[in-house]
């Protein structure tokens, strides 16, 4: 293949901050859409949620017993039980067509309306009745004289309609879906999962287990891009492995119907750079930072791209700094990464123009480089020990152990 000359790297490095401006830059505003609630697990919630039903949405017993009313059994003990007849029998989902007379109790369920005229709910326990699957007795004898509203759970005590329930720009995870639809929601409104088209490109590319020509290596980016993608809420709905061919790149990306982008590779200083020759329309520069220095972003068309460095361990540091946040972003969340503060628990040198991400595990709460090579951008093989990223400030070129850092949290909390 002929070498083509592309446009000279910008020798000036720019700050980190200004790459992630212009990555984020690409978000567009998230769509609403409704969707029935049961599909809405991990989506982000586009609208605040009033209840629509009061929670209990009816006022029922929170013990299997007997509904009383209070004067009847006001002085009842152990030792001198109050009998009442048994005038009905209140399983979960069925109201009593009666009220509650006077001199009468009703044997009730958990979660079972309340009959009119009951004002609380005696234990089976604190009864001569069995509990278990039995019929209703004629009779009960009660030992307890219950306090008002014992064991009974009012309408609307939790909630009342018109509450607020959920917030905007919230994932819905099991708990918010349970609110939801307690609350009377089956269709609920929230942003699409963002669409994700994956690319690793090289020539030098193997499919994962294929016997390996000279020179070529296992295409590792695909598969972890495609993870982090799926971690961050996503969904890779196209995925490519392209050649060192522009041409061929372009055509692969303006195929595609997706949200973004992602590419790794081709992007450097080298001759063949086909991501760089490809996509002339984005812009590429060197973030003074290490690992993860070449970045590129822009929309190809109408679709957002951000193109990585290669190496692995620049692609695992580069999605986490800035593909994150812009996927956060799609999903219409906030997009702040997850930092916390920690010490260094070793010792280690940083690239003092740049700012460094030392990949970290957690050691009785500090945070220890996972590989004795450091922060390298090919050891693929310890991305699975990676817990954070420490950041070590541009300025700084050494770090001794107690050191406190910023770590951005990748996986897990702190431990
Ligand atoms: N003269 C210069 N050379 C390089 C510079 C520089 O500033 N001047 N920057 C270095 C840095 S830092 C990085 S990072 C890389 C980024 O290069 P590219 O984005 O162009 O990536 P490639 O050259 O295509 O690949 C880099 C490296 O990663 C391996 N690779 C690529 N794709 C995959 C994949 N899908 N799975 C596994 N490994 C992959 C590739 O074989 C290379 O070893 O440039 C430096 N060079
Ligand atoms: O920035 Mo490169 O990502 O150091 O290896």
């Amino acid at each position: 293949m002929e070498p083509v000359r592309s446009r000279p790297v910008e020798t000036a490095p720019v700050e980190i901050a200004d790459h992630r401006r212009l990555v984020m830059s690409l978000a567009p505003e998230p769509a609403v859409v409704e969707m029935p609630l049961e599909r809405c697990l991990g989506l982000v919630s586009a609208r605040p949620l009033t209840a629509r039903l009061a929670v209990p949405p009816f006022t029922n017993s929170a013990m299997d017993g007997f509904a009383v009313r209070l004067e009847d059994v006001r002085d009842a003990t152990p030792g001198h039980p109050v009998r009442l007849p048994v005038a009905g029998d209140i399983p979960a989902g069925s109201p009593a067509a009666e009220p509650l007379e006077a001199g009468t109790a009703m044997r009730i369920m958990t979660g079972a309306p309340m009959p009119v005229g009951a004002d609380a709910v005696v234990k089976v326990e604190q009864t001569d009745h069995a509990p278990g699957i039995t019929s209703p007795p004629a009779e009960v004898a009660i030992f307890e004289a219950p306090e008002p509203g014992a064991n009974v759970r009012r309408c609307g005590e939790d909630l009342q309609i018109g509450d607020p329930v959920l917030e905007a720009g919230r994932v819905l995870d099991g708990p918010c879906l349970a609110a939801a639809a307690s609350v009377g929601h089956g269709l609920l409104a929230v942003r699409p999962t963002p669409r994700i088209g994956v690319i690793s490109t090289g020539s030098e590319l193997s499919g994962a287990g294929q016997e390996l020509a000279a020179g070529s290596i296992p295409d590792s980016n695909g598969v972890l891009l495609a993870g982090l993608v799926a971690d961050a809420g996503a969904v890779v709905t196209e995925q490519a492995r392209v050649p060192d061919d522009p041409a061929r790149l372009r055509e692969v990306i303006t195929g595609w119907d997706v949200d973004l982008v992602i590419t790794a590779g081709g992007i450097s200083a080298g001759a063949y750079e086909v991501v760089r020759q490809g996509l002339p329309e984005l812009t590429f520069h060197k973030v003074a930072q290490q690992p993860g220095g070449p970045q590129g972003a822009g929309v190809v068309g109408a679709t957002p791209v951000i193109a990585l460095p290669g190496n692995p361990v620049s692609v695992y540091v580069s999605f986490h700094v800035y593909a994150r946040p812009l996927i956060a972003a799609l999903r219409g969340l906030a997009a702040e990464p997850p930092m916390v503060r920690a010490g260094a628990g070793a010792a280690w040198r940083s690239p003092a123009a740049k700012t460094q991400f030392m990949p970290v595990r957690w050691e009785d709460g500090t945070a220890v480089p996972v590989h004795r090579l450091g922060s390298k951008s090919h050891l693929v093989a310890s991305l699975p020990l990676v817990e954070g990223l420490a950041v070590v400030p541009a300025g700084v070129d050494a770090v001794a152990p107690g050191d406190a850092l910023d770590v951005l949290v990748t996986r897990g909390g702190i431990q």
